[in-house]
């Protein structure tokens, strides 16, 4: 019996599934024929990331770990933004302890995308700073479409990331190149991010990304799924302890930098220059 949450759709003709859960924030879509998901984040305008989009991540991830499918491609719903990062209204003016939620939540919704055994891409078909390059880099291959922004750009806005943040990017990049983006801030396009293997591959379309995310996952088809991942783990196992051994520090780290009347300072210039830039 259906769970009286999962709402079974028919989405694009017979071929696929669209369950959607109690989260409103993401939905899930699975291809009927390949046993491939789509996750699709839709917080418009811009995906950024508040407590309740990453904890709708996190339900829609378990679902898919759950429903065995073959493998998961995370995407946005928006034409020009995979995801803005954190969503930085909910970061300011705030108390402690929504600081402490915010972070708790970004850490869980990475260690599950980063840490699931389950084959995974991005279909990157727009913007994707900070927090957005997070959930990209946290995948096992990318595939992004021209002319948009990558990167985490933290060192421009003054703040430190941690180093599981970065992890992702480092794995993906040489060292060399990965210490210095993250020393600058920098923002790959997208063709400097195919150069550089920060993006596999560039698509002209969000259908192309995603196409190419499945042929991908579809690479995987003649291997044992239980070898793959725990081959997979095991290249994220340093990373992973690394991270649980400190988690709990870092959030309140983060709540008291986030907290501090300098980062807050420099929290509502930034969005003041955000809002501004809306009415030029
Ligand atoms: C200053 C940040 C402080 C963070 C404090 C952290 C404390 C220290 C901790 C250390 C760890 C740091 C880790 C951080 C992780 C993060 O993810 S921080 C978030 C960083 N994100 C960004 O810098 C992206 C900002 N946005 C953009 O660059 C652009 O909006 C875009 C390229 C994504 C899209 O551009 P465009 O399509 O032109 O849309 P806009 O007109 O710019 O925006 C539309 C609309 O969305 C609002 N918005 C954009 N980004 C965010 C966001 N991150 N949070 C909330 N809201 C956002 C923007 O204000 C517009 O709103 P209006 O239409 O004007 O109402």
């Amino acid at each position: 019996m259906l769970h009286s949450n999962l709402l079974r759709l028919v989405a694009r003709g017979s071929s696929s599934r669209l369950m959607s859960t109690a989260t409103k924030l993401t939905t899930v879509e699975v291809n009927d024929e390949t046993g491939i998901a789509t996750l699709t984040m839709n917080r418009p305008p811009v995906n950024s990331q508040n407590v309740q989009l990453l904890l709708d991540l996190q339900a829609s991830i378990s679902e898919i770990e759950n429903n065995k499918s073959r493998g998961l491609i995370l995407t946005s719903a928006h034409s020009n933004v995979f995801s803005a990062g954190l969503d930085i209204f909910e970061m300011y003016n705030t108390d402690v302890e929504r600081l402490r939620t915010v972070w708790t939540e970004l850490q869980n919704v990475w260690i599950a995308l980063y840490g699931t055994s389950l084959p995974t891409a991005a279909a990157i078909n727009g913007h994707a700073p900070a927090g957005g390059c997070l959930l990209a880099t946290a995948c096992e291959y990318r595939v992004m479409r021209p002319n948009f922004l990558i990167g985490l750009n933290e060192a421009q806005l003054g703040i430190i990331a941690p180093k599981w943040l970065m992890s992702g990017f480092t794995n993906v990049l040489p060292k060399r190149v990965a210490e210095r983006a993250l020393t600058q801030g920098r923002m790959f396009t997208t063709q400097e991010a195919f150069e550089a293997g920060l993006v596999d591959e560039i698509a002209s379309s969000k259908e192309e990304a995603v196409e190419k995310c499945a042929a991908f996952i579809g690479s995987f088809a003649k291997v044992n799924p239980l070898a793959r991942g725990l081959t997979k783990l095991q290249f994220r196992a340093d990373n992973i302890k690394e991270f649980e051994k400190i988690r709990e520090k870092d959030v309140a780290d983060f709540a008291a930098l986030a907290s501090s009347p300098e980062v807050q300072k420099v929290m509502g210039t930034y969005l003041e220059n955000l809002k501004n830039k809306g009415k030029k």
